[in-house]
């Protein structure tokens, strides 16, 4: 199969929730990617409920991580902090340093406070493009659902502002990078290494779940890498608050699930289809469904069968199969036990969910920064504009931002 081994092969997102408004009934107005878990000091032994953990994660340079192994031997320390509430703050608390990265609705800036030195991760959105591509809801639900969680692999968001013309929303600099960039450059991931991403990855959605948030964009565009390796969830552009069922046809074709594609109603389920999808990626180097039409993706998602490189082993085979299953009442992580169901399937087995949780164990890749100095190695350099930030003009979106 080719791959684009660029991000341009991926259509970045969609939203069609706009064509069934109607259908709507519970969005308002919304149209609208071994873990060898080692102990720190690097022992192997029984954890006492017949997992054994592994001796050591091979730590990776990029080149590595798809072949020969490195060794790192830094322990990893939890280091989480509680939730600081924020101030109200404004574009003059920043200076405001290069582009991180783009999407639809604007720019990720690398930006310093003024006040601490620190560092952080600005993202504008720009109003006009947001109320022209019927994005207000999804807008006001991101900050709303980045407001309400506090999670070791989750994007902190430290508070918000706007201008007349955009939106400013102040978060964590997290200066790994995207886990996206990490798998193109080393293609792809052995087992252990796909296996320690899909685990935190799935303790962030067991997380989200549990709020009743689905996050419903997860792909490894969205994954960072923070300074010691271990994951963030970023972007929730599309994350809602949905108690019970919702329509909204939206997400990135290659991971939109089935449900999704044929306007079902649904839920959860959707964020499972796309781990599964996000593991398999992550051990081929490209998605099981992708075709550069994405109308095909899309029948491909809905009709074609799946299949393996001959490398996978033949538990994530399993777990494939039950996470990227069609059948709603069968597919692992929307069963009765919800995320215990993923947790416990043998591909998982070598995982200690507990330390994983607390970041206290190694990662199988950190990357090359120095932290806390604003280092940005790790993110792709796009072309910067003239920012005109800051606008007092009159704002005729007045009504549409209110909590920002
Ligand atoms: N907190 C952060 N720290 C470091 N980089 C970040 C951070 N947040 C975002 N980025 C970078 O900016 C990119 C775009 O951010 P994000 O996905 O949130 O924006 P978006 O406008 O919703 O993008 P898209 O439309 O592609 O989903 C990310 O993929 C990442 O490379």
């Amino acid at each position: 199969m080719y791959v684009d081994p660029t991000r341009n092969n991926r259509v970045t997102k969609l939203d069609f929730g706009n064509a069934r408004s109607e259908m709507n009934t519970n969005e308002g107005s919304d149209h609208s990617r071994d873990v060898g878990l080692a102990n720190s000091n690097g022992n192997s032994h029984s954890n006492g409920t017949g997992q054994t953990e592994m001796q050591e994660l091979p730590r990776m340079t990029p080149s590595q991580l798809h072949g020969s192994l490195g060794q790192h031997g830094a322990l990893q320390h939890s280091n989480l902090q509680g939730r600081t509430t924020s101030g109200k703050y404004s574009l003059g608390d920043f200076h405001i340093l290069r582009t991180l990265g783009t999407g639809s609705f604007g720019r990720v800036h690398l930006v310093r406070s003024n006040h601490n030195g620190r560092f952080y991760a600005m993202k504008v959105l720009k109003k006009r493009i947001i109320v022209k591509l019927k994005q207000v809801e999804h807008t006001n639900d991101e900050r709303r659902m980045l407001s309400l969680v506090a999670h070791p692999f989750i994007i902190r968001m430290w508070g918000t502002f706007q201008d007349a013309e955009q939106i400013f929303m102040i978060m964590d600099y997290i200066e790994g990078g995207e886990l996206f960039s990490l798998l193109r450059k080393s293609q792809r991931f052995p087992n252990p290494v796909a296996k320690f991403y899909a685990a935190e990855v799935c303790l962030a959605l067991e997380y989200l779940h549990s709020k009743d948030i689905i996050y419903r964009d997860l792909k490894p565009e969205n994954v960072l890498l923070d300074k010691n390796g271990h994951i963030k969830l970023t972007d929730f552009g599309f994350a809602k608050y949905v108690p019970d069922v919702t329509y909204t046809l939206c997400g990135t074709p290659d991971y939109i699930a089935p449900e999704v594609v044929s306007t079902k109603p649904y839920n959860k389920s959707v964020d499972w289809w796309s781990f599964g999808i996000l593991i398999y990626e992550m051990l081929a180097g490209y998605t099981p469904f992708y075709d550069s039409n994405t109308i095909k993706t899309y029948e491909n998602i809905l009709n074609a069968e799946l299949q393996f490189p001959s490398f996978f082993h033949e538990d994530v085979k399993d777990l494939l199969g039950k996470l990227i299953q069609r059948d709603l009442s069968k597919r692992l992580g929307n069963l009765q036990n919800d995320s215990e169901d993923v947790k416990n399937h043998p591909w998982f087995s070598e995982v200690v969910w507990e330390k994983l949780l607390c970041r206290n164990i190694e990662t199988p890749y950190e990357p090359p920064i120095q932290p806390g100095q604003g280092d940005t190695s790790q993110f792709d350099r796009y072309p910067e504009e003239d920012v005109s930030y800051g606008g007092e003009g009159r704002d005729q979106y007045h009504d549409l931002f209110k909590e920002f």
